[in-house]
């Protein structure tokens, strides 16, 4: 037996159907390439994978939805038949999964200022976060902005933030979304996610203080772009928190 073969595989899947899904495998590729030689991870071999299809979702460990168009995706993951296979795995609560931006709107149980019909389809989310998010929340693309957030957990602390018609939490649900209404759509919800949702960060605009990061137990939502800066702690942290420590109770 090689030592390659002793070692834990811990394959982290990037949905590529739309959006940032290069800039996220670049920063989990740095990241893992100084993993797989870091003495404190020597038990694991660490790899990052594409997710188009179905069967791209065997044996992953963890999972990032990315920020670009959630409708577009919603359609696209409708059209592979990847939608429900999907939404089962991230409620499962078998592996880490990360939302980030439209991958967020995709996550939720609620969402809100959206076209719900489009054309012969529906924008239909896959859920597992008891949260409502409000699309669009900070305005059109011109309205971008970059802000230095601060965070509890230790090692990321401070972080540039990238919010491009990102969204926000307007609500923790505390039980299961009502019906979605003409602007309004919710999820499927099959499995309970038993943790409550925690509020990670929050920004000040107009006089208003909006939630921008939550965790609800194996899920990690935000609304912003931690892959457009070159900095690594927040997939880091994700990998140690969300990954690998559910990789170890399981
Ligand atoms: N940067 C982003 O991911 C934007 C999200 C986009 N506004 C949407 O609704 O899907």
């Amino acid at each position: 037996m090689t030592q390659q073969d002793s070692k834990t595989h811990i394959v982290v899947g990037v949905l590529s159907v739309q959006g940032s899904f290069r800039e996220h495998l670049d920063h989990l590729n740095v990241l893992f390439t100084d993993l797989n030689s870091a003495p404190e991870y020597s038990h694991y071999q660490f790899s990052a994978r594409k997710v188009k299809q179905p069967k791209d979702l065997d044996g992953l460990s963890g999972i990032i939805l990315v920020g670009g168009e959630s409708t577009t995706m919603s359609l696209l993951l409708q059209h592979s038949g990847l939608f429900g296979p999907l939404a089962q795995l991230i409620q499962s609560g078998k592996v880490g999964v990360w939302g980030t931006c439209a991958g967020l709107i995709l996550i939720a149980n609620q969402v809100t200022n959206t076209k719900v019909d489009l054309g012969d389809c529906k924008f239909k989310v896959l859920g597992g976060l008891d949260v409502s998010i409000e699309r669009n929340s900070f305005g059109r693309q011109v309205d971008s902005f970059t802000q230095v957030l601060s965070f509890q957990e230790s090692s990321v602390r401070s972080f540039e933030c990238v919010f491009i018609r990102a969204p926000v939490v307007t609500g923790i649900l505390s039980e299961k979304p009502s019906v979605g209404t003409k602007s309004s759509v919710v999820a499927e919800v099959f499995e309970a996610n038993n943790h409550s949702v925690e509020v990670l960060s929050e920004v000040e605009k107009d006089g208003k203080t909006l939630i921008v990061a939550v965790r609800q137990g194996h899920i990690l939502g935000t609304s912003f772009h931690p892959e457009l800066v070159q900095d690594y702690r927040f997939h880091k942290w994700f990998v140690d928190e969300f990954v690998l420590k559910r990789s170890i109770d399981a």
